[in-house]
């Protein structure tokens, strides 16, 4: 076992207090760090990426559970606490020094599949997992993504239709994916405390329906819920076919996107797909 200091002494040790301005809000609990760990499965020899790891309170949990790691961290600061985590587990840690956003991940990742574990920013961390669903490629290169958000997002991210929180970033996570509420994380647990709760999302690729490019769903969420209290033949109106795809499904068109299950937008898309 490593005989690192708690993540605690780290922190004050090189004078990491948390920056606002790059919405830092540390987690500190090693039990909850392994919890969170643990949440994909099995780490042992499993690549994973790390975004935001900031002193590395995560990433200790991960190497402990023998994965292979690669961090993207945007803060200098970060970096000399992150190199004795990459001396304590000798050949495991890869720091990248740089914006999440800017870079390639499957190309940092040598082309091999990895598991995801994050927690970020609110916006950057919609951002990167808006980007990690989309594209036509599926499987994508990631086994899975375990990622904090603040409670509410998570909560959009797995609800259903006929709800308030459903919309785009619900349909975008559960066609061609499994999307879970893992954890429940309270505000107290971060240091220093952000004002609303948060909760951890995991969530693996399912196969991807048949006939279905990503674009044309992609077009078709972005346009419903563009306008979700429009009835669908309005919203839709932008979109080409649209309204002769749903006549041809028998989806009223005087429903909102709200109502409209992921399994009819899949349809939906298929339809307007070979009407093209
Ligand atoms: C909420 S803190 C979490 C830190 C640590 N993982 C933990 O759980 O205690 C978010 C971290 O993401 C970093 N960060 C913010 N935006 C980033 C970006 N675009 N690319 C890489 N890291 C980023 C911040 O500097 C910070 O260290």
């Amino acid at each position: 076992m490593d005989d690192l200091p708690p993540i605690r002494e780290t922190i004050a040790r090189h004078g990491l207090s948390a920056s606002k301005a790059l919405g830092q809000n540390f987690l500190l609990d090693e039990q909850l760090l392994n919890r969170i760990a643990a949440l994909p499965g099995d780490l042992a020899g499993a690549n994973v990426l790390e975004v935001g790891p900031g002193p590395g309170g995560l990433t200790r949990a991960l190497l402990r559970a023998g994965a292979k790691v690669t961090a993207i961290e945007m803060d200098a600061r970060c970096l000399p606490a992150l190199e004795e985590l990459s001396e304590a587990f000798p050949g495991q840690l890869t720091v990248i020094h740089g914006d999440a956003m800017k870079l390639d991940h499957g190309a940092i990742m040598g082309g091999a599949p990895f598991h995801v574990l994050s927690n970020l920013p609110y916006n950057v961390g919609t951002a990167l997992f808006v980007k990690w669903l989309s594209g036509e490629n599926w499987p994508p290169q990631w086994l899975s993504l375990t990622l904090m958000f603040q409670r509410e997002v998570a909560e959009r991210i797995v609800s259903k239709e006929n709800t308030s929180a459903y919309g785009r970033l619900a349909v975008l996570a559960q066609w061609r994916s499994s999307a879970k509420l893992a954890m429940k994380v309270h505000r107290s647990a971060f240091t220093p405390p952000p004002k609303v709760m948060s909760a951890i999302v995991h969530v693996t690729p399912a196969d991807a329906p048949e006939g279905v490019p990503a674009r044309t769903l992609e077009r078709l969420t972005e346009a419903a819920f563009g306008q979700r209290r429009k009835m669908l033949r309005q919203s839709l109106k932008g979109v080409p076919g649209a309204c002769e795809a749903l006549s041809s499904l028998g989806i009223d068109e005087t429903r909102r996107a709200e109502t409209l299950s992921v399994a009819e937008f899949v349809a939906l898309a298929r339809t307007l797909n070979t009407l093209r």
